[in-house]
C-alpha cells in the first residue's frame, strides 16, 4: 500500500507492530510448553532443530519478498531469548 504521508507510514507500522507482538506472545506458550517435553539442557537448546527453523525462514522470506539475511538476524536474537526462557522453566521444573 502506498501511503500519503509519514503519519500514514507509522500508523501502518504501528498496527503491523501490535500483530507482531501477538504473534510473539502466542508462540512464547508454545516455547515454555516446549520445555516440558525436554529431558536435558542440550535437550532444550536443540541446535539441530534451531538450524531447521533458520533454514524455514529464509526460505519463507524469499517467498514473501522480505530479506532471507534480516529475517535470519531477527530469528536467531529471537531464539536465543526463547532458549533462555525455556532454560529457566526447565530448571524450575526439575526444582
Ligand atoms: C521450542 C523449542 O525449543 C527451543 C526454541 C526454539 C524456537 O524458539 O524456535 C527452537 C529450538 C530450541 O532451541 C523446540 O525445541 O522446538
Amino acid at each position: 500500500m502506498i501511503c500519503s504521508s509519514l503519519e500514514e507510514v507509522r500508523s501502518n507500522i504501528d498496527r503491523i507492530d501490535n500483530e507482531i507482538i501477538k504473534l510473539i506472545a502466542e508462540r512464547t506458550e508454545y516455547v515454555k510448553q516446549a520445555s516440558s517435553f525436554k529431558k536435558s539442557e542440550s535437550g532444550v537448546k536443540a541446535p539441530n532443530r534451531v538450524e531447521a527453523v533458520i533454514q524455514k525462514v529464509r526460505k519463507r522470506a524469499l517467498e514473501h519478498g522480505a530479506s532471507p539475511d534480516i529475517v535470519e538476524k531477527l530469528y536467531r536474537e529471537m531464539i536465543a531469548s526463547f532458549i533462555n526462557m525455556e532454560m529457566d522453566e526447565y530448571k524450575k521444573n526439575q526444582g
